[in-house]
């Protein structure tokens, strides 16, 4: 196999400057690709589902890893040097692009894939979201996000901290996240205003006899009003403070310090 190309000179070559409109914040450094390519595991013949590429970093550490890699990118000036890319590691690749918001991911693996991202945060965030509040157990076998450093702290947050809410219960219930490593904004091409992080998180099993819309509810109540005490903030959501009575929970608790399984077991009482 002849040498893969420096990424400097595959962005120069094909005109690959930052967008902000897309997010693009590129990563470079081989060492801390490498590194994020281990988060999720030894890769050795695993699928992996990439969202947002870019000129391909982070897949090539995938595929150094041993990964089948599937990468979904937006801006199609990407896509020739992806090309170019899956040629260095024959039917390793395949480069779809298309916006990871639209794509069915599932139908795109014949097991469960590791899922690895390092995208704008707001697409992350949506995408996150939206594969935790899916049927479980999960079509992935894990999850492994770059994030701004807060919101990687809201996703692993625990009860009494600031971080501590709506995202930390939705992530932690029937899973389990923890922060993997920090990534200093100076790795990043251009730099973003913010330090990152990368979150990795493990699927476990749901608990019997809840249901997310019943949990969502209570948190959203809960946590939209998170300084005032719950026997307020629940008042709109049918059955929570007999429910809590029945816990044996103090009503005049506030949102933030009620933990993760005390929700689990309000949800579940309401049914
Ligand atoms: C922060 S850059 C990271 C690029 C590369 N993974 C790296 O680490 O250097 C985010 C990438 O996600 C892509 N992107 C943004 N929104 C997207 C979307 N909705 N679907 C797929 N890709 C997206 C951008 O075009 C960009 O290439």
């Amino acid at each position: 196999m002849t040498e893969l190309p420096p990424l400097r000179d595959v962005i120069r070559r094909y005109g690959l400057s930052a967008s902000k409109a897309l997010g693009q914040n590129f990563l470079f450094d081989h060492q801390l690709l490498a590194r994020i390519a281990k988060v999720p595991g030894s890769l050795d013949g695993a699928e992996v589902f990439e969202v947002g590429p870019g000129p391909g970093g982070l897949t090539r550490a995938l595929l150094e890893a041993g990964a089948s890699v599937v990468a979904v990118e937006r801006d199609r000036r990407c896509i020739p040097a992806l090309e170019e890319l899956g040629g260095f590691f024959p039917g390793k690749l395949r480069v779809i692009e298309g916006d990871a918001l639209e794509v069915d991911a599932p139908s795109l693996f014949t097991g469960k894939p590791h899922v690895v991202a390092n995208l704008p945060y707001n697409v992350g965030t949506a995408l996150l979201v939206g594969w935790l509040s899916a049927g479980w157990a999960p079509w992935w076998a894990s999850l492994t996000l770059m994030f701004q450093k807060e919101v990687a702290e809201r996703i692993v947050a625990e009860a009494g901290s600031d971080a501590y809410g709506r995202l930390a219960v939705l992530a932690q219930w029937r899973s389990t996240p923890r922060i993997a490593m920090t990534v200093h904004r100076s790795a990043f091409t251009p730099p973003p205003k913010v330090m990152s992080a990368v979150v990795h998180i493990a699927p476990a099993d749901a608990p019997e006899g809840v249901r997310l819309p019943v949990l969502e509810g209570l948190t959203g109540a809960a946590f939209g009003q998170r300084r005032k005490m719950l026997r307020q903030s629940l008042k709109g959501v049918s059955g929570a403070l007999a429910a809590m009575e029945t816990l044996g929970m103090d009503t005049s608790r506030r949102a933030e310090t009620v933990s993760v399984a005390e929700f689990v077991a309000l949800a579940r009482v309401l049914g």
